[in-house]
């Protein structure tokens, strides 16, 4: 573990930008999308498959692996890079936000969260300390601070108090990583504030002032919506370094990628790709289809014959409407496949159009096609 984490920035569009992110496991081509992989899996996707659609780093929950199998069993088998057989960069959060949708009997204290096993009701404590220790276990090259994510919507006050929790948090856990992690790991803050434009702001100067190779914006995709989301974005990611990574945490459809991307975002991850695939909604470019719909029992085309994934080119849609139908465990593994191909698909053609400077043309033919609903 030599190269030490590092950005550096390659085209600019508008407030587009390619890059790339440098870390000892490869090197990740933004602007990302990481695949979810929370429980060391991404689920019914084999990890060579998951490489083969282009994802350069994959996401893993410090929530989920510390609950099962244990952080310290990961660490005896080597870490989750071995565990799982992923050999790229893994980016692990923290926990906090996992703790607050799954688990039961929650209790937030200034000294962290504790929490019962959505699992099986043990009683478990997550400090800033205890993140940074399960996401070194873990082996993360990129790990997040603990922060606290605010329920959408929240009184001003209510989140300033919760924005102040998370730059106490976000203190902490850089000590504690100053203490354990190697040279090659990196450290996010996560800017919070909700939708208060002066609270984003006296988060991100916050942080700052801490000081991250890399900054997530936080506090989103918790229901407020496509256009309150780019409302927040379009003030924060002005106020954070142009040098570093910004990852946007939890986004989202291919619409909002786009939108994001269209604000300076160079980091995503999303359980859509891999949760609609297992419940037969396949995305493509002229938007999502419902593969259990009647429409597809005849359909002899694939979803795209343009892929070279075996999942978008080598099936039919009425066989995939068929395996759906039937139950069959082919179904949720090759549109998970698909869809995991299709977004990298447009994230390289996102960084494509920038690199040759058709950003906007790309983003405005890309929205006029793309239907996500019918009509
Ligand atoms: N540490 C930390 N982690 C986060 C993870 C998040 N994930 C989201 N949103 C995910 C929303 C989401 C949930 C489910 C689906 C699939 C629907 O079929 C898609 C998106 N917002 C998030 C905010 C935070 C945050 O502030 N801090």
């Amino acid at each position: 573990m030599t190269t030490p984490f590092s950005f550096s920035l390659g085209a600019t569009d508008g407030q587009a930008r390619t890059g790339a992110i440098t870390t000892s496991r490869g090197t990740i081509r933004t602007p990302a999308f990481m695949p979810v992989g929370t429980a060391g899996t991404v689920k019914a996707v084999q990890m060579r498959d998951v490489k083969a659609t282009g994802a350069d780093i994959i996401l893993g929950n410090t929530y989920h692996l510390m609950l099962r199998p244990t952080a310290e069993r990961v660490a005896r088998f080597g870490g989750l890079h071995k565990f799982s057989t992923w050999e790229g960069p893994i980016l692990t959060d923290s926990g906090g936000f996992q703790v607050m949708s799954l688990s039961a009997m929650r209790k937030l204290t200034e000294e962290g969260v504790s929490f019962q096993s959505h699992i099986d009701g043990s009683k478990h404590m997550l400090t800033p300390e205890r993140s940074i220790e399960i996401q070194c276990l873990l082996g993360a090259d990129i790990q997040m601070q603990l922060d606290e994510c605010p329920p959408f919507p929240i009184s001003e006050e209510a989140s300033l108090e919760s924005l102040e929790l998370s730059v106490r948090w976000a203190k902490r856990s850089k000590a504690a990583f100053e203490e354990i992690a190697g040279r090659h790991q990196a450290l996010y803050g996560i800017v919070q504030g909700s939708v208060f434009p002066d609270q984003r702001k006296r988060s991100a100067e916050a942080l700052q002032e801490i000081g991250f190779p890399g900054y997530s914006v936080g506090g989103l995709a918790v229901g407020e919506g496509r256009e309150a989301m780019f409302g927040v974005l379009d003030v924060t990611t002005p106020l954070l370094p142009k040098d570093k990574p910004r990852y946007l945490m939890g986004v989202g459809k291919p619409l909002d990628l786009v939108g994001a991307v269209e604000r300076s975002i160079d980091m995503f991850d999303c359980v859509l790709p891999t949760r609609s695939g297992r419940h037969g909604q396949a995305w493509t470019w002229d938007g999502p289809l419902n593969l259990k719909n009647a429409q597809f029992v005849d359909d002899e085309t694939p979803l795209d014959p343009a892929s070279d994934c075996p999942a978008s080119r080598d099936y039919t849609k009425g066989y995939l409407n068929h395996l759906f139908r039937a139950g069959e465990y082919l179904g949720p593994m090759l549109l998970s496949w698909h869809n995991l191909d299709f977004y990298q698909r447009l994230m390289a053609a996102m960084r494509e159009a920038i690199a040759e400077g058709r950003f906007d043309q790309f983003a405005e033919e890309f929205r006029a096609r793309h239907r996500e609903r019918k009509g």
